[in-house]
């Protein structure tokens, strides 16, 4: 089996930007450690603050970040974080030549519920400014908590899975991992259909036409409501996430945040040989306007995607 420290020093990058990835499996280590004695110790519900997205916090978002924010400052090689739960970029003492954007906890709903849920990461150089597009990143990837705890990776020359074990450590369990080009999967929130656009509206009817649709196959609909899992589930076995800008959230740009779920997401699907869109565009193109800036999320299977990207192109 490979450790992920023996993966990383195997890979085309420095020991430091390695380092920063280390930090975040231990992050992530910790994390699931606090997750499984959480209902025992009563850390659940709202700390009773919002934060700068106007979403109220969880404690488990506060704790998952402080977890985040100690093991980045005990690595020299990091001088920024950007993390959802904080308003502003935390410079660090170090100055360190890397730069971690963060979702210390994604799937917050599904947080009471005994429901997988995760960490997402972005490393970028310090240097390049807090609005760096997603064709910027270094490195990016996602930990995810569910029956396993499960570390997706990548450094730019595809993607690799490892296992937490019963030691602490991170085993390889997958080793470039493809998305299957063709899916018949869907992942989108359909209690929002009212708001959608046509372009959302009609790709969805298609494929709920099944084998008399457009598409001229039976199609299944998964949604967990965590973008770490549904993502885990396409990473693994193709499909779609959907969560386009609808009427609803056009105002905001969207529902994800570009930073720290849609850009590490989207290279983790690019690396894996699938797509990521806003509908329009390449979502790792994207110029942030904000470090908490959102966009809409198109991602997955390549031919689905190119479906859906045909419909935008029509109006
Ligand atoms: O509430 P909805 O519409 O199902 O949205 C679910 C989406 O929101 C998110 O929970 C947002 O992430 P956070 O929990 O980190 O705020 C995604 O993980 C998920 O895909
Ligand atoms: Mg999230
Ligand atoms: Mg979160």
């Amino acid at each position: 089996m490979t450790e992920l420290a023996q993966w990383l020093s195997q890979q085309p990058v420095d020991s430091e930007l390695g380092s920063v990835i280390a930090s975040m499996a231990a992050a992530g280590a910790e994390i699931v450690d606090m997750l499984e004695q959480a209902p025992i110790e009563g850390l659940v519900g709202l700390v009773g603050s919002v934060n700068v997205q106007g979403e109220e916090q969880k404690q488990l978002d506060v704790i998952s970040n402080d977890i985040v924010l100690k093991h980045l400052r005990q690595n020299p090689a990091v001088s920024i974080l950007v993390s959802e739960e904080l308003d502003e970029a935390v410079h660090m003492e170090n100055q360190g030549a890397y730069m971690v954007a963060t979702d210390p906890l994604d799937g917050s709903s599904n947080l009471d519920v005994n429901v997988t849920v995760g960490t997402i990461f972005s490393v970028l150089r310090a240097n390049g400014g807090l609005t760096q597009p997603g064709t910027a990143q270094l490195a990016a990837g996602y930990i995810a908590y569910g029956p396993a705890t499960t570390l997706v990776v990548t450094v730019g020359s595809g993607v690799a899975v490892f296992t937490l074990d019963k030691n602490g450590a991170f085993q390889m369990t997958h080793e470039n991992v493809r998305v299957p080009e063709a899916s018949a999967e869907y992942a989108i929130n359909t209690a929002r259909e009212r708001f959608w656009d046509a372009a959302t509206k009609g790709y969805v009817a298609e494929n709920v036409a099944g084998e008399s649709g457009a598409a001229g196959k039976r199609y299944n609909m998964r949604w967990i409501g965590s973008m770490v899992a549904d993502v885990h589930r396409i990473l693994m076995r193709g499909g779609i996430f959907l969560y386009p800008l609808d009427s609803e959230t056009a105002s905001k740009g969207g529902r994800l945040r570009l930073l720290y779920e849609a850009n590490p997401m989207a290279m983790v699907m690019e690396q894996a040989g699938a797509a990521a869109i806003t509908g329009r565009e390449r979502i790792l193109d994207i110029v942030p306007s904000g470090i908490h800036q959102r966009v809409p999320v198109i991602l997955g299977s390549s031919e689905e995607v190119r479906r859906v990207e045909a419909w935008y192109a029509k109006g």
